[in-house]
């Protein structure tokens, strides 16, 4: 039922064609200022980024592999701290626990030990939020959200891995995040699976309204579901570059993607990446990295 309610309220997508967020938006704003980070001193995986989102915005961020993308979200997460800046969610520091955070990553990492409903439960019950039984009934809504009601009792072995990656969706979206960070969620799926979970993403955004940094490799993925995507140069070089994609929504993959301003961006956010490839491979090798002649 409340997956057919998603199908038919789109307040952000019908409302706001290229705006960022929808008027009632429960998102969450983050800002990143100044922000240097290093694993290892005098190794700069960031210098002096800076970087905003507005409540409900949908922003993906892109770049090779080894850019830094899961560093970053990482820190927006405050799972690391940055060396200098600062980085907050709606004005406050970040820390992890922060009750407005949610995460889904490329593995589901269900506990298989636990039914379906047990697992979307565990993160309110681990919270002490809200009693047994009202528990229950938010992880069947969310359940429903993601249209797996019908599988509530069983195992996650007994579930596809689109199903129980829509699951992890579900156990990140029933604590209510404000600020959804994705890192790679679809990633592992084949790609009409990966394609539907895109479209169920931007269903469940537009009626829920959280703020949402979304990792991938893929530009079309990117340009489908963003309002804005972040291109990630090596680092230290920090944000390379941003693109605003002013595609109207409500965005449907089969109609989106024939639309000729679709191609345009897809090809825009590949050249920027080879201009990020180029610009490494024109950089000088570290001191004692120079090939033996
Ligand atoms: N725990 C760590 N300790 C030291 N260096 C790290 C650590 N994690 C990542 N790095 C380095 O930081 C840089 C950025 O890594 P990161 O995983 O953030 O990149 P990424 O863009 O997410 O890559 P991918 O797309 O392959 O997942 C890389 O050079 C990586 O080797």
């Amino acid at each position: 039922m409340y997956y057919m309610l998603a199908l038919q309220t789109r307040p952000h997508e019908a409302s706001t064609p290229h705006a960022a967020a929808p008027a009632a938006s429960r998102g969450a704003s983050f800002v990143v200022d100044g922000m240097q980070f290093a694993y290892r001193p005098g190794k700069d995986i960031f210098r002096n980024v800076s970087l905003k989102a507005a409540p409900g915005e949908f922003v993906a961020l892109l770049g090779p592999s080894g850019c830094g993308k899961s560093t970053l979200l990482n820190l927006l997460s405050g799972f690391l701290a940055p060396n200098a800046g600062v980085v907050t969610i709606d004005g406050r520091a970040v820390r992890p626990e922060l009750d407005e955070l949610g995460y889904v990553f490329q593995a589901p990492n269900l506990f298989p030990w636990l039914s379906v409903q047990e697992n979307v439960r565990f993160g309110l019950r681990m919270a002490g939020r809200l009693g047994r039984d009202e528990q229950k009934r938010k992880a069947l809504h969310y359940l429903d959200l993601v249209d797996l009601a019908d599988v509530a009792d069983e195992l996650p072995n007994r579930l596809s891995g689109g199903m129980q990656q829509r699951v992890a969706l579900a156990r990140a979206l029933v604590l209510e995040p404000r600020l959804l960070l994705m890192d790679e969620p679809f990633a592992a799926l084949d790609a009409i699976t990966r394609g539907a979970m895109n479209e169920e993403l931007l269903r469940l955004w537009s009626t829920l309204g959280q703020t949402i940094l979304f990792i991938t490799h893929d530009v079309e993925e990117a340009v489908f579901l963003a309002d804005r995507v972040i291109i990630l140069g090596f680092p230290p070089d920090g944000i390379d570059s941003e693109v605003v994609v002013d595609l109207p929504r409500p965005r449907e993959r089969r109609r989106s993607r024939t639309l000729p301003r679709f191609a345009e961006l897809c090809d825009v956010l590949l050249q920027r990446i080879a201009g990020v490839m180029e610009s490494r491979s024109r950089r000088p090798l570290a001191p004692g990295t120079e090939p033996v002649q």
